[in-house]
């Protein structure tokens, strides 16, 4: 089972996570999602209306570096900042660049603690791809998830 641990990270702390979780799967692969420079801002209120502008325009960030064939792979794990309840815009593009991916999705996500909503939001923009267990970094146990995601696995 090929694995690719695909994320973005605005300030960091999503990428520790990926990193985290790239090293208990030693094989996978890590990609994190690129949008072109200056897309958001270094502010994080400044951050959060580019955001709102981008979804309530339809404007989502391109992705910069698409894996060519996303198929080679067997399950993503995709990994978010919570942004606004719900799921930072470049990951939403990356999810609709996927829609002929074959395989399974697993989401994991970090918050300040006000994530409760992100797996409703996460559905309403992950189109057809089949989303299997996923990671509330605020509320879930983490061994617990790698588990179930290493019996994926098998
Ligand atoms: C634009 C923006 C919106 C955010 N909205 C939420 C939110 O709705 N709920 C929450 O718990 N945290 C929110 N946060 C905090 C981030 O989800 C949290 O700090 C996350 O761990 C950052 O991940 P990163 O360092 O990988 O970007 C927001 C942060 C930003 C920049």
């Amino acid at each position: 089972m090929k694995i690719l641990v695909a994320y973005y990270s605005w300030s960091g702390t999503t990428k520790y996570l990926a990193q985290k979780i790239h090293r208990e799967l030693p094989s996978s692969d890590l990609l994190e999602i690129k949008v072109p420079a200056n897309t958001f801002s270094s502010d994080m209120y400044e951050t959060a209306d580019i955001y709102e502008k981008q979804k309530k325009t339809h404007h989502l960030p391109s992705v910069i570096n698409m894996p060519q064939n996303i198929n080679d792979y067997d399950l993503i794990l995709l990994g978010s900042p919570t942004w606004d309840w719900g799921v930072a815009s470049p990951v939403m593009k990356f999810m609709e660049n996927i829609q002929n991916f074959k395989g399974k999705v697993a989401p994991f996500y970090t918050s300040v603690g006000n994530s409760q909503r992100f797996m409703e939001l996460f559905h309403n923009c992950c189109g057809q791809l089949q989303i299997i267990d996923d990671f509330d970094d605020a509320h879930d146990n983490f061994a617990n998830w790698l588990q179930k995601i290493k019996s994926e696995k098998q």
